[in-house]
């Protein structure tokens, strides 16, 4: 079975890859990711400075699922764009992933780190655990004003890492904004900002940034993560390549994602929880279900999933 994609022209030998921020912000971390099995290479989101992050718990992992409130510790990109020549050593894409604190932020970063020549370039709108920041991919004016002054400074293949969108109303706005902006790939979702999750026994909240608030990870969000991708793989028409991200624990997980519309699968939670050797399995599991169903590739299957 062939689990290989292409996205935005980029070869991928895998389908299967890490989520940015899951396993990914440290040289060896990410020389790691190079080793294993993983389809691609994909950093931590990247800001200015280098940052500590958030106090610790930051991050809780629990049956179904996971909260985080990480607060984008990171190298600073000038350390990731140093990185990315050897990391493009290992035969399959490095994906940079561009956050910031600020709007100004995002060229700056993301003009160096194009200068590095990733294969891709992943624009973060959507991380919810900077205390005091609003998620810019929820302001469709921001958004639409930050990706046009990034696209400016990019000529790798720039994509959007998006939030969860909970109403047709928002999926048909923020696919307007995407097509004003010549996006090249897509990535839904990151993670369900601002849960909550509380220990019975200890009577507490299980993380301590922002009072226990974090964003939900793993099996509790792929419904959330399927209905975003089904919706901006119709709004598009498919002619732009979705990675499907939130809630890939197993291969049929995976099998849903690429039914919904997806073109590759990034994971986080069981990647947290279970180390590189989940790429093995998921792939296995990915082909035996592909197999079980009569496809030959995860391009035969995607956006198949039928409605009654
Ligand atoms: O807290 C984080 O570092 C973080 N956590 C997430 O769940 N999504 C994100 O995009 C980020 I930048």
């Amino acid at each position: 079975t062939d689990l290989s994609t292409t996205i935005a022209g980029v070869k991928f030998p895998s389908c299967v890859m890490n989520a940015a921020g899951a396993l990914c912000v440290t040289r060896d971390e990410l020389v790691a990711l190079g080793k294993s099995r993983a389809g691609a290479i994909v950093t931590k989101s990247m800001t200015v400075e280098a940052r500590q992050g958030n106090p610790e718990p930051r991050y809780y992992g629990f049956p179904g699922g996971s909260i985080n409130s990480m607060g984008l510790p990171n190298l600073g990109y000038r350390a990731y764009a140093e990185l990315i020549p050897e990391l493009k050593q290992f035969g399959k894409p490095v994906i940079a992933s561009v956050a910031g604190l600020c709007e100004d932020d995002f060229p700056t970063i993301a003009a160096v780190i194009n200068a590095a020549k990733p294969d891709l370039i992943e624009v973060n709108l959507s991380c919810p655990n900077i205390p005091g920041k609003p998620q810019i991919g929820y302001d469709p004016e921001a958004s639409e004003r930050l990706l046009k002054r990034v696209r400016k400074v990019i000529t790798v293949p720039m994509g959007v890492k998006l939030p969860p969108y909970f109403d047709p109303a928002h999926h048909e706005v923020m696919g307007k904004v995407i097509g004003r902006c010549e996006v090249d790939f897509l990535n839904m979702i990151n993670s369900v900002g601002n849960g909550l999750v509380v220990d019975p026994d200890r009577e507490e909240v299980v993380i301590k940034p922002k009072g226990g608030f974090g964003g939900l990870g793993g099996t509790i969000i792929k419904a959330v993560a399927l209905a975003n991708v089904r919706a901006f793989y119709k709004i598009f028409q498919g002619k732009i390549p979705i990675i499907g991200t939130g809630g890939v624990m197993n291969g049929v997980d995976a099998f849903e994602h690429f039914l919904c519309g997806a073109s590759a699968v990034q994971v986080g939670t069981v990647l947290v929880e279970e180390g590189l050797g989940a790429f093995g399995r998921l792939e296995a599991e990915l082909a035996a279900q592909l197999k079980k169903k009569g496809y030959g590739s995860v391009t035969e299957c995607r956006g198949k999933v039928k409605e009654l």
